[in-house]
């Protein structure tokens, strides 16, 4: 879900700064000019780091053209989300110089985070995967080695708990054999069902998890698994158009049991198994399993924070309070980006980490949308964005072993679906209480909510809506989880879906793209490339959708792609041509 932190700047005059804490304005981030061009400090194990690259340095160079305003960037990345700086940060380890214009003051979109009376708050992203430190999917690992970064994390030991109606209670254990065995204690009879069903899931995982992952628009890597992991590339493209529900479906009968299921994909996708693409259940099924969950120490904002540092150690750059109004188009062409103070920055490439909707709705406005976008929008549309509540409590209202995640839907399955129907709360001081001061946890609640439900309201009428439908959250996790609840409450703050559009710059707040109806499994979500020549989107409206280390893995793809465009990885103009035309043509299926 998206961030909230943010909804203080609604409520208070102080300039953006003021958002953070003095903890952070003593952080290594030193302001050099008004734009916030902004020099990171420099850790020794960064310092030591050299970029790989992939070809010579002649090479690297050669055909590089000079931007207009006496910069030299390979490329400009339009927001520093986890897609953007991923993106930006292996575009860097490949030798490219990268600038990234990042429209608030700290990196991470979603995925920052900010400090109020010594309470340390994640905006939006909390439980991380592709966070261990093995296999071929632990993609924020990967992503933060390549800039010679390792964090500290703590295991999780469950992932989330399941508090569902009728009082089914389901905890997914790190252990398989223990969820497993735990599933199948509640529903004996369908234990075949559940093997066979999470059992495809595996394959699905292990024949990803086998794969080096690198840009499937790039043809000479593509047609290079096939020829090295022909099972496994035959697995996933069998799996690329089907649904996790309909798979589902095949083994399981039991209604209850299916709308476990539903949940299971709803808290990653927000929609239903239906609409839940076979490939993204598995991989997020599988890897709290295989790598499991891992919580960064000191907090999901650090990622961000090192792979910023880690890209101006390798001499790219990072700006922030730098707010792109505009892409600039030359015969069709993108060559650049005009900031809000009138500026123009130009670039080999240019790569929006804003919403499909927002670059093409927003920074394109003027242009015609094209084709392609057009059949995106007809297949998917924005998710809801989410109410939030960000609360220090006393640490005396958990109960004994809380685990630090929980989704809870009380009376009927018909809710899951529906705004506000159902809740998730994140308790990440159970695996690092230096978040909060000592004796308090951090409750961080949020529940899906539609920007409709808060537009047209004066001032008073707004912060009134907010209390009482933040209150009644709460009273309901009062009556769920936590007796006397209310009471323990130090600290509170609440986010819309306005808030969400204010400070993520998401259109709508939006929490990513949803599919309309019932989709071909992935098939139909764009990659990286754009109808603009010089044009390339990461984050979570391409392929695979949302979540943390998917718009990762989108970055690794964009990243790839645009390092074979510009010539520093190897490339084929006539397999591209031929590639991308049958990418086109398989989207245009689904
Ligand atoms: N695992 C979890 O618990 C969890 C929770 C919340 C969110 N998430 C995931 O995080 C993902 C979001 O990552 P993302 O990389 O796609 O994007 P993002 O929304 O996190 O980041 C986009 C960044 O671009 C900046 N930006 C947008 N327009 C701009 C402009 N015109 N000029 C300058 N900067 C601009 C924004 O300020 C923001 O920092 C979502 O998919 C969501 O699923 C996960
Ligand atoms: C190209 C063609 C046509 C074909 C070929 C075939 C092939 C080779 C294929 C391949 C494929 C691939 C590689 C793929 C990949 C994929 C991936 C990586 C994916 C991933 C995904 C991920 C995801 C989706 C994730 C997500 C997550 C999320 C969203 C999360 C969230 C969370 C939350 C919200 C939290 C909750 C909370 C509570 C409960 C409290």
């Amino acid at each position: 879900m998206a961030g909230t932190a943010l909804q203080l700047g609604l409520n208070s005059q102080l300039p953006p700064f003021s958002l953070l804490s003095n903890q952070h304005r003593s952080s290594p981030l030193t302001t050099t000019s008004s734009s916030l061009s902004v020099k990171l400090f420099t850790s020794k194990r960064l310092h030591n780091h050299k970029p790989k690259a992939v070809l010579s340095t002649e090479k690297r160079t050669e055909g590089r053209e000079e931007g207009r305003d006496g910069e030299k960037y390979d490329a400009i990345v339009i927001g520093s989300g986890i897609g953007g700086l991923v993106a930006a940060t292996q575009l860097a380890a490949k030798g490219a110089r990268v600038l990234v214009l990042e429209k608030y003051v700290i990196p991470g979109g979603s995925s920052g985070y900010y400090v109020r009376d010594g309470f340390k708050f994640d905006v939006g992203s909390s439980v991380m995967f592709g966070f261990s430190d093995k296999g071929n999917l632990n993609l924020i690992t990967q992503a933060l080695a390549a800039v010679g970064h390792k964090m500290e994390v703590i295991p999780d030991p469950s992932t989330v708990h399941f508090h569902l109606p009728k009082q089914l209670s389901v905890r997914v254990h790190r252990e398989y054999d223990d969820f497993i065995s735990e599933l199948i204690s509640k529903f004996p009879h369908e234990k075949q069902g559940i093997l066979q069903f999470y059992g495809d899931c595996w394959k699905i995982f292990n024949s990803l998890n086998a794969m080096e992952l690198k840009s499937l628009e790039e043809p000479l890597y593509l047609f290079g698994q096939f020829f090295k992991k022909p099972l496994e590339c035959l697995t996933l493209a069998y799996y690329l158009p089907q649904n996790a529900g309909t798979i589902a479906r095949k083994y399981i009968k039991d209604p209850e049991l299916l709308s476990f299921i539903d949940a299971e994909c709803f808290i990653v996708s927000t929609v239903n198994a239906l609409q839940t693409p076979m490939i993204n259940a598995s991989m997020v099924l599988c890897d709290r399993h295989f790598g499991g969950i891992n919580y960064p120490v000191g907090g999901v904002g650090g990622i961000a924070e090192a792979l910023a540092n880690g890209l101006v150690n390798m001499g790219s750059e990072m700006q922030y309070k730098a707010n792109v109004t505009s892409i600039i188009l030359e015969n069709r062409k993108a060559v650049g980006v005009r900031l809000s103070n009138g500026k123009e920055l130009f670039a080999r490439k240019v790569i929006s980490n804003a919403t499909r909707w927002d670059t093409f709705g927003k920074l394109l406005k003027a242009e015609e949308l094209p084709e392609e976008e057009k059949n995106f929008q007809k297949s998917y549309v924005k998710a809801p964005s989410f109410l939030s509540v960000h609360m220090g409590v006393k640490a005396s209202v958990l109960p004994p072993d809380t685990d630090c995640h929980h989704f809870v839907l009380e009376d009927s399955w018909d809710n899951l679906e529906k705004s506000y129907g159902s809740i998730f709360l994140s308790i990440p001081t159970v695996l690092d209480p230096s978040l909060a001061p000592e004796g308090h946890h951090i409750f961080h609640i949020f529940t899906t909510s539609g920007i409709e439900d808060w537009e047209g309201l004066g001032r008073k009428d707004y912060e009134q809506k907010k209390e009482t439908v933040a209150n009644e959250i709460i009273q309901r996790l009062e009556n769920k989880l936590f007796p006397g609840l209310k009471s323990s409450i130090v600290l509170k703050e609440v986010g819309t879906p306005k808030t969400h559009r204010r400070f993520l710059a998401r259109d709508n707040g939006t929490y990513g793209p949803m599919p309309r109806g019932t989709p071909k499994g992935l098939l139909a979500m764009p990659f990286n490339t754009t109808a603009i020549d010089g044009l390339y989107c990461v984050g979570d409206s391409c392929f695979p959708g949302q979540g943390v280390i998917a718009v990762a893995f989108s970055g690794v793809m964009c990243a790839h792609r645009v390092a074979a465009d510009i010539g520093l990885e190897k490339n084929s103009p006539v397999l591209d041509a031929a590639l991308l035309r049958l990418l086109g043509w398989l989207r245009s299926m689904a």
